[in-house]
């Protein structure tokens, strides 16, 4: 699904990326876990072609960057974010929004059939946002929006989705809400790759079978949750010791 090979990403004479390796297959779900500045969201720029690196190799979905054509790309892949929420339209209402991820466009521009309106209103009941069907998406919360912004990425039934931060400015329990639907979509059959970042250990949810650990724009390790998600590594990671309790399945950290 995502290849990566010895990356070396620089701008403005900072060294954003170095040596990074990572290798996602099907069928695995993974959680990028790093710190400020550590280089997730560059190289979630990379994954959807947005920057380039100045070295390596970077093959997504079988295709090479450098080699492929990038726009075909990107709409077999979701991408969940701030960065990208503030790019659409939000005097229009959450169903055009969520409509708008079928035709990978920021507004929509096209006719729609009755067939993808119930389509959309099917996607959004799963995730709990039908009731905000028509309602202006600025006037929502930003957990509805959260909501509407998955049921949009859904829309396009990507290979790929990236979910950067969705529990981001989020009450615990509007956050829980939010990760039971992550969740469901991880359990749905139809074997999207998610791929997970955040920077907070409590949102690794079970389904996430793998997990990346970045620093310094590294890879400093990567491997199942049972191999990552541990006192050691997590201390290591860190760099201070942290205590770890399992709690319905979840690792939840305190610094000591
Ligand atoms: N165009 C650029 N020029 C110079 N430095 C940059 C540029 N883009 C990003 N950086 C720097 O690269 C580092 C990694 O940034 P990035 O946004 O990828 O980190 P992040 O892990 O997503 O951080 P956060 O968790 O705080 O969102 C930061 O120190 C940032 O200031």
């Amino acid at each position: 699904m995502i290849h990566i090979e010895n990356i070396e990403l620089y701008r403005n004479e900072k060294r954003i990326l170095h040596q990074l390796n990572w290798h996602v297959e099907k069928n695995q779900h993974w959680a990028i876990l790093g710190l400020n500045g550590s280089g997730k969201t560059t190289l979630l720029k990379v994954i959807n072609g947005y920057i380039w690196p100045n070295e390596g190799k970077v093959q997504v979905l079988g295709e090479t960057y450098g080699e492929s054509y990038i726009p075909k790309l990107r709409r077999r892949i979701g991408w969940v974010s701030n960065a990208m929420i503030d790019n659409l339209n939000w005097q229009d209402n959450a169903i055009e929004i969520v409509l708008s991820g079928k035709f990978g466009a920021l507004r929509l521009f096209e006719e729609v059939s009755e067939a993808e309106i119930e389509e959309a209103v099917r996607i959004m009941k799963h995730f709990n946002c039908d009731h905000l069907a028509n309602k202006t998406f600025e006037y929502l919360s930003q957990g509805e929006r959260q909501r509407v912004q998955i049921s949009r990425a859904i829309m396009s039934d990507p290979e790929i989705l990236i979910l950067d931060e969705p529990c981001g400015g989020l009450d615990i329990i509007e956050r829980e809400n939010l990760l039971q639907t992550i969740e469901q979509i991880a359990g749905r059959d139809n074997c999207t790759t998610l791929i997970y970042v955040t920077h907070h250990v409590e949102e690794i949810l079970p389904c996430f079978n793998h997990v990346l650990l970045m620093k310094d724009g590294k890879d400093v390790a990567a491997g199942t949750r049972e191999q990552i998600l541990t006192t050691p590594v997590l201390s290591d990671f860190f760099g201070r010791e942290v205590s770890l309790q399992i709690e319905r399945d979840r690792a939840w950290v305190a610094v000591k």
